[in-house]
């Protein structure tokens, strides 16, 4: 057989892509006519069943598994693309994302009674003094759980939770709180943590035995303790804790990581300063309220979803970003209790709940995923 030359070739394919594109307009024009039956009934745009009998039927007609892979490739991505023609369509005849938040042109920041979690001192602390200022009324309690029923049940306008740090990652057990509790994220702020080795006034570093912090501390100043072999890392529920504790328990062989400012506040001495390796150790708090409320320049949003365990399913879901341009700044997964190898998945995207992209690509991820929550715009 005579071989083509790559000239011949390539005009045969212009010619079958001419084809395809004809046949993939005409397909999108149907999808529209869809679309307008969908709104006129009430029907959603995604159809879980008909889909998998389109990409049985589709992979049906080609031989081998390698044909059958890139057949249902081709057809899943094409559904994806017309669901999003489909959601843009409804969000230009008026058909908005279901959601309860109020866009206000600022928080309610007067007078609020502002709940934070550990004691005078702590990270939190100096988190809630930064957002909310001096004049604020503040208090603290035990557990990041009890800060957020404070909220929910009313007691707090606002609780302050670190979320994530640049160095240690996510406060997991947070992420977990914001499903448990129904409170929504309406601000943020960062906070450069430094911590400072802590010890009694007539501590000396060569007789330290033992160190106390919470565990994300520990493992932010994870080199210089790890070159002390000798000293005992104990876990605590914070890092002000530590501190009040070294100073309770008066033993110079202990020591706390903690702020500097936590150390002024319990009359300690600080052994050595900046001990955390990454000099740019910064957590983000975030600010939570009872209000399902957005600032009207908000620029990102937080949402949760769960996914069925199956082979794409994230990749699916994420297309509705990409469809419709939305930029994602973070994703993390958590477990879903009670069922094995099946993930909560968390996003922040950029956006306003305004945008028509934005409410196009929730209303796909709200059909295709199951429980999807919109945590904050802010
Ligand atoms: O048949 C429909 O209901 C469509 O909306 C069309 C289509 C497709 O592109 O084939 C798109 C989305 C649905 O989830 C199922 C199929």
């Amino acid at each position: 057989m005579k071989t083509l030359d790559l000239q011949e070739i390539r005009k045969q394919l212009d010619g079958i892509d001419r084809e395809m594109v004809a046949l993939f307009e005409t397909r999108m024009e149907l999808c529209r006519k869809v679309a307008e039956y969908k709104i006129g009934t009430g029907k959603p745009v995604y159809d879980g069943e008909r889909e998998q009998q389109k990409i049985d039927a589709v992979t049906g007609m080609v031989e081998g598994e390698f044909l059958k892979q890139a057949v249902k490739e081709l057809f899943t991505q094409m559904m994806t693309i017309s669901r999003n023609y489909q959601y843009k369509q409804m969000a230009e005849s008026g058909f908005q994302t279901e959601h309860t938040f109020k866009p206000v042109k600022n928080l309610a920041l007067a007078g609020a009674r502002v709940v934070y979690q550990g004691v005078e001192g702590a990270y939190s602390h100096g988190a809630a003094l930064k957002y909310f200022g001096p004049e604020a009324s503040l208090y603290h309690v035990a557990t990041w759980d009890d800060a957020m029923k404070e909220v929910e049940e009313g007691r707090a306008d606002y609780a302050v939770l670190p979320i994530e740090n640049s160095s240690a990652g996510a406060v997991t057990d947070n992420y977990d709180l914001l499903m448990k509790y129904h409170n929504y994220i309406a601000a943020e702020t960062f906070l450069t943590v430094n911590h400072a080795l802590l010890g009694l006034p007539n501590a000396r570093t060569e007789d330290i035995r033992t160190v106390f912090s919470h565990p994300q501390a520990l493992m932010q100043c994870s080199e210089f303790l790890n070159a002390n072999r000798q000293w005992k890392q104990i876990s605590v529920e914070n890092t002000a804790v530590a501190a009040k504790k070294v100073l309770e328990e008066g033993d110079p062989s202990q020591a706390a990581v903690a702020s500097e400012i936590a150390g002024e506040l319990y009359g300690l001495k600080v052994l050595s300063s900046s001990i955390n390796h990454n000099k740019n150790n910064t957590t983000r708090f975030i600010i939570l309220t009872k209000e399902a409320v957005y600032r009207e320049d908000a620029q990102k949003i937080s949402l949760s979803f769960e996914l069925p365990h199956k082979s794409g399913s994230l990749y699916n879901i994420l297309s509705n970003f990409i469809y419709n341009g939305v930029n994602m700044f973070m994703i993390e997964s958590r477990p879903i209790p009670g069922r094995n190898w099946e993930y909560r998945f968390f996003v922040d995207i950029e956006g306003n709940l305004s945008h028509a992209s934005v409410q196009n690509a929730l209303k796909g991820i709200s059909e295709e995923g199951r429980n999807m929550r919109i945590l904050g715009n802010y």
